[in-house]
């Protein structure tokens, strides 16, 4: 339905392109472009975690949330981002796991909701776009099914589309803590995003409320009805909360992190050493008394050295020579387990919960079956996870190979990770 390309664009703020889709023939003749207000200050949430679209809810941004809504639907032609001229770097950062992030465009906004979206009006007047959805950053519940029931009044030919729901409870104009009055709900909506329009009419509309000086405008829609434009109700979503006081942020985490699905990584590592004269070999971090010793700068703890790169492998983090050099005089018969708990480390560091640790020896000789379990005790200990999550296994290689004739011993090893950010 929809082949995405790119499309090289004059930046209002950062380095950008713009995302430009072709559109199936039902749809050409609508480019729905988008505007996402996240230039506010969000100061009756607190300020002193930074700005509301910037907090984590759910391991990401709340902007993150937003932005994912808009850059997986079909329909969104150009996606236009205003932010505040502090937050580029806060910006950059929370999109940059975003799939399709390189393809935003950037605005910068003004001291009010107001002309932060005319801001990303101009922006997107200069791309190809008939249409326009404004919506606010901290709206990160929003969901491809209200798209779609807005997009379909806009087919229709709507001017102004505005998703609201009905007010269900009783009102009160209250003064100085007494009620003056109840009000009358009959016909009442709040009113959400994203409020959605023909990008002429809501450009001339915004532009004309600035130069006449009107600068209270609290949502978009008021601006179209001062213009004397029609604006069509639609019915909104109850999940479509905007996130206003810290409280609303506190539940939006407990919301989205419930609905997160986790981010298990594996990764794999594999390592062998050469046998040579001695009188035992540590596989696992358990020495094995044997008449024979593993050749290596450090302990030559193949099992070990495996289990290190596996982990290492979950997080991108490189493997054990990166981390370790054998070059490195100071790792000189150094016990293995210090490899393996700096990599266990960098895990965590990188928000990840080791959930399993599997190695398998493949060795000729020594007999591993007797020494199992103190191997996974020892690995579970250095981990720091429970021995029911550490995994020994042994093999011979048939008398067949370098490791049948007892040249070597190899290991290779699995390692399961949970992890809660994204490594980064
Ligand atoms: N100068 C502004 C003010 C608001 N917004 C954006 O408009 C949306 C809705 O505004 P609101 O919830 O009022 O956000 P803040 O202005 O940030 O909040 P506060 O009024 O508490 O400071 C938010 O995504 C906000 O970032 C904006 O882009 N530019
Ligand atoms: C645009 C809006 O989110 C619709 O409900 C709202 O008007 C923003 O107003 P606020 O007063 O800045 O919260």
């Amino acid at each position: 339905m929809v082949a995405a390309g790119k499309m090289p664009c004059e930046s209002i703020g950062l380095d950008c392109q713009l995302f430009v889709s072709e559109q199936a023939s039902d749809e050409k003749r609508m480019q729905i472009g988008i505007v996402i207000v996240a230039a506010g200050r969000g100061e009756r949430a607190g300020m002193e975690d930074g700005p509301k679209q910037y907090r984590r809810i759910g391991g990401s941004a709340v902007i993150a949330h937003t932005l994912e809504v808009f850059l997986t639907w079909h329909r969104a032609t150009v996606v236009v981002v205003v932010i505040h001229p502090d937050d580029r770097d806060l910006f950059e950062k929370a999109i940059a796991r975003i799939s399709g992030a390189d393809r935003v465009l950037t605005a910068l906004g003004g001291a009010t909701r107001q002309q932060s979206v005319l801001a990303g009006l101009e922006a997107l007047a200069t791309a190809e776009a008939t249409h326009v959805m404004i919506h606010d950053a901290a709206r990160p519940f929003i969901d491809h099914a209200l798209l779609e029931r807005i997009a379909a009044r806009l087919d229709a030919g709507d001017e102004a589309v505005l998703p609201a729901l009905p007010v269900f409870d009783t009102l009160k104009r209250g003064v100085g803590g007494i009620v003056q009055e109840t009000v009358p709900r009959d016909g009442l909506f709040a009113a959400q995003t994203p409020q959605s329009f023909r990008l002429p009419t809501i450009l001339q509309a915004h532009r004309d409320a600035a130069h006449a000086g009107l600068e209270a405008f609290t949502d978009d829609c008021s601006i179209a009805e001062w213009s004397g434009t029609e604006v069509k109700l639609v019915e909104g979503s109850p999940d479509n909360v905007k996130l206003t006081v810290r409280r609303d942020i506190i539940m939006a985490d407990q919301r989205m992190a419930g609905a997160t699905m986790p981010d298990v990584r594996t990764g794999n590592g594999y390592d062998v050493h050469q046998t040579e004269a001695g009188d035992g070999v540590t596989l696992c971090g358990v020495f094995i008394p044997h008449d024979q010793g593993l050749k290596g700068h450090s302990d030559a703890d193949v099992g070990l050295h495996a289990l290190t790169d596996a982990l290492l492998a979950t997080c991108g983090a490189g493997d054990i020579g990166d981390h370790f050099p054998p070059s490195d005089p100071q790792w000189k018969g150094a016990p293995s387990r210090i490899f393996l708990a700096r990599a266990a480390e960098i895990v965590r560091q990188n928000g990840g919960t080791i959930m399993n640790a599997d190695v398998s020896l493949i060795a000729e000789a020594p007999k591993i079956g007797p020494h199992r379990q103190a191997m996974r005790e020892t690995m579970a200990g250095i981990l720091e996870i429970s021995v029911d999550r550490c995994s020994v296994k042994a093999t011979t290689n048939e008398q067949i190979g370098f490791i049948g004739r007892r040249e070597g011993i190899a290991a290779i090893a699995t390692a399961t990770v949970i992890y809660r950010d994204g490594a980064s």
